[in-house]
């Protein structure tokens, strides 16, 4: 299990993770999920002894990293998908990697395979595509068989095979019984893969929650009218306890509305309805305002942070998430 007690890294200036205390459970996978800059990278760094803890501590197990003998063997990580020499073949990579640790040989052979690159294992990783990296990465992460894998934004540059392909490596690897911890921008892919969710913004811990929790949270609904009568609806709504919101485009939602109640209400007022439509407010629109006062850059000058709020309470229909790309 891997735990943070108050966790901080400051350089300068920069409070980069600031006070985080949060357990990694076991047999889950777990998503890290924050804005960019958030700090998610800075921590992952400082589990595994690559960047000093200002002040807290974090362990693997009760041990700090470099306190693990043959650490391979606890925990994978993948982390920056290019670090690798790029003179060096993919299995020169892992050979590497296996000898400093006492890994055999033919776990080689088997964690290439797994990742799908037996048939270039000879190539050199400057020939390598980002996908092909990640695959790698991902490799060296599986050598030792660890109890614990961590993947900084494993998706990134792989294709919609590959994204596939990572979700239900994931999976699987939890369904096993492993702690697996994940990273990522995009509550949308975190909200397919991960069981349980820790969200952080400007470096502070937002929500430690299971997945299902965040969904039951977050998922409200709301009925979109459009009608040339809007008074008269307006009536007949409160009428029934229900209130008309207007919304940006002349339209009005109708929150925790059912959608063949207002529509036969209408009817039975004679009210003209142009539009009467479902709406689900998107996961990503609900970590979007959770997160909407922690985001470091905004598009825009200035006129971000009000984008970001106007996310947040606008509704879209389902499958509509605004996406916001690394
Ligand atoms: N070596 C460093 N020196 C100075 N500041 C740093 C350093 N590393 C990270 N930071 C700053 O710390 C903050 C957290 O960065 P970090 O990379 O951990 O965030 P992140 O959540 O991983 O973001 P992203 O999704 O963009 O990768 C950012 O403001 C970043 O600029």
């Amino acid at each position: 299990m891997i735990e943070l007690h108050q966790l901080t890294k400051r350089y300068g200036d920069k409070l980069a993770v600031d006070g985080l205390s949060f357990q990694v459970p076991q047999g889950v996978v777990t998503g890290f999920l924050g804005p960019n800059g958030a700090g998610k990278s800075t921590t992952m760094r400082m589990i595994l002894d690559l960047d000093r803890p200002t002040s807290g501590r974090v362990t693997i197990d009760g041990k700090r990293y470099g306190q693990l003998n043959e650490p391979l063997k606890y925990i994978g990580a993948l982390l920056e998908a290019k670090a690798v020499h790029p003179g060096r073949t993919a299995y020169d990579h892992l050979l590497w990697l296996a000898q400093s640790n006492r890994i055999p040989r033919r776990r080689i052979d088997e964690v290439l395979g797994l990742v799908g690159l037996t048939a270039v294992a000879g190539k050199r990783a400057r020939g390598f595509s980002l996908g092909m990296g990640q695959r790698l990465g991902i490799a060296s992460a599986l050598l030792g068989d660890p109890e614990i894998l961590m993947f900084d934004e494993p998706v990134n540059g792989l294709d919609p095979e590959g994204i596939l392909w990572v979700r239900t490596l994931m999976k699987e690897l939890a369904s096993e019984g492993r702690t697996v911890f994940v990273s990522s921008h995009l509550m949308s892919e975190m909200a397919l893969t991960a069981d349980h969710l820790v969200v952080i913004g400007l470096g502070r811990l937002l929500a430690d929650l299971p997945m299902s929790e965040f969904i039951k949270q977050n998922s409200r609904s709301a009925v979109r009218v459009r009608t040339p009568h809007v008074e008269q609806l307006k009536d007949a709504l409160a009428g029934a306890g229900l209130r008309a919101v207007p919304g940006p485009d002349g339209a009005y939602e109708v929150e925790d509305g059912d959608l063949e109640f207002i529509g036969e209400l209408a009817a039975s007022r004679g009210i003209t309805l142009h539009e009467l439509s479902p709406q689900q407010a998107s996961l990503e629109e609900a970590f979007m305002r959770m997160t909407a006062d922690s985001v470091e850059y905004h598009a825009g000058d200035g006129e971000g942070r009000d984008a970001a709020g106007a996310w947040g309470s606008s509704w879209q229909a389902r499958g509509g998430a605004a996406r916001k790309e690394k």
